[in-house]
């Protein structure tokens, strides 16, 4: 439903974002992740069609909408204002739907927007987002001021939005602890390149840790990750063969928080 291909954006000489090419299906959740400064706002901005890529191109069916980072609200408007300007600016708008996000977060109708908590503004934001029903919900780090039971709270209601099969919803998120059980899909950026991108599951079994005798090579496989001890070497490395090992190697799971900080490592340390 949403096709990015080649997608690229410079700013000035300097390319934020290159080469970048992927899919995003309804009923998807897609975690965007990357160090400070990989190009997530860049991606997001540009899937949003909020402003021209330098090459590739953005094909999206049906309505986006964007949750930015400093979410802005207007301060002297109140909660039920907010959403009633919001209501004039979409063609499709579920009040309902808007009032129940509030309600379920406690955020009062009527308090004046620059007198809600961090918290609270994200949801009023959340909310205005959720009422123009979109097709595909880009959310720029959504989790960042959410204290650790809203965080999970706002994450469990977001997927029960996703889990009707209409909705893609794309997140960025420096949270990696918090992404298993979540995302369907990973997009991996370091330095505006795509590095590591796929379905979640599908990545989990192609990845695993092979733990064994002190040396500068794993039995198999593409190494992502190397630590040695002085007796004992560990590698996690991308790998489908493992079935066939034998010798002094066991091998063990990875968690996607595991997967996640490992590329984010290799790829820092280039
Ligand atoms: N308006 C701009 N003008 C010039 N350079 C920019 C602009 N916006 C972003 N950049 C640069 O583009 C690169 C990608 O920035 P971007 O904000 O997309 O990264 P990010 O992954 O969202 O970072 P963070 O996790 O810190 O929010 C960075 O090098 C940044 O300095």
């Amino acid at each position: 439903m949403t096709t990015v291909t080649g997608l690229g954006k410079r700013y000035r000489a300097n390319w934020a974002l290159r080469d970048c090419g992927f899919e995003l299906k309804r009923g998807r959740v897609t975690a965007l992740v990357g160090a400070n400064g990989a190009g997530k706002t860049t991606l997001l901005t540009l899937l949003a069609g909020l402003m021209p890529p330098d090459e590739g191109t953005v094909h999206s069916e049906g309505r986006v909408r964007f949750v930015a980072q400093d979410k802005p609200l207007y301060k002297r408007f109140t909660v039920a204002e907010m959403l009633m300007q919001a209501e004039q600016l979409n063609n499709v708008w579920d009040q309902r739907k808007a009032e129940r996000w509030l309600r379920m977060f406690n955020v009062p109708l009527d308090r004046q927007c620059g007198r809600l908590s961090s918290g609270q503004h994200a949801q009023v934001a959340f909310a205005a987002a959720l009422g123009a029903v979109p097709d595909v919900l880009l959310l720029d780090e959504p989790l960042a001021n959410l204290d650790p039971l809203v965080r999970k709270k706002v994450m469990a209601e977001l997927l029960d939005e996703v889990a009707d099969g209409k909705m893609s919803l794309v997140l960025s998120t420096h949270v990696v602890g918090e992404l298993s059980g979540v995302a369907d899909e990973i997009l991996l950026l370091s330095r505006g390149h795509l590095v590591l991108d796929g379905e979640l599951d599908e990545l989990m079994t192609q990845h695993l840790y092979y733990v064994g005798p002190r040396s500068d090579e794993p039995p198999s496989g593409e190494v992502v990750q190397a630590r040695h001890r002085q007796q004992q070497s560990t590698f996690l490395v991308r790998d489908q063969s493992a079935a066939d090992l034998d010798g002094p190697w066991i091998t063990r799971p990875v968690s996607v928080e595991d997967l996640v900080l490992a590329y984010l490592d290799r790829e820092d340390a280039k």
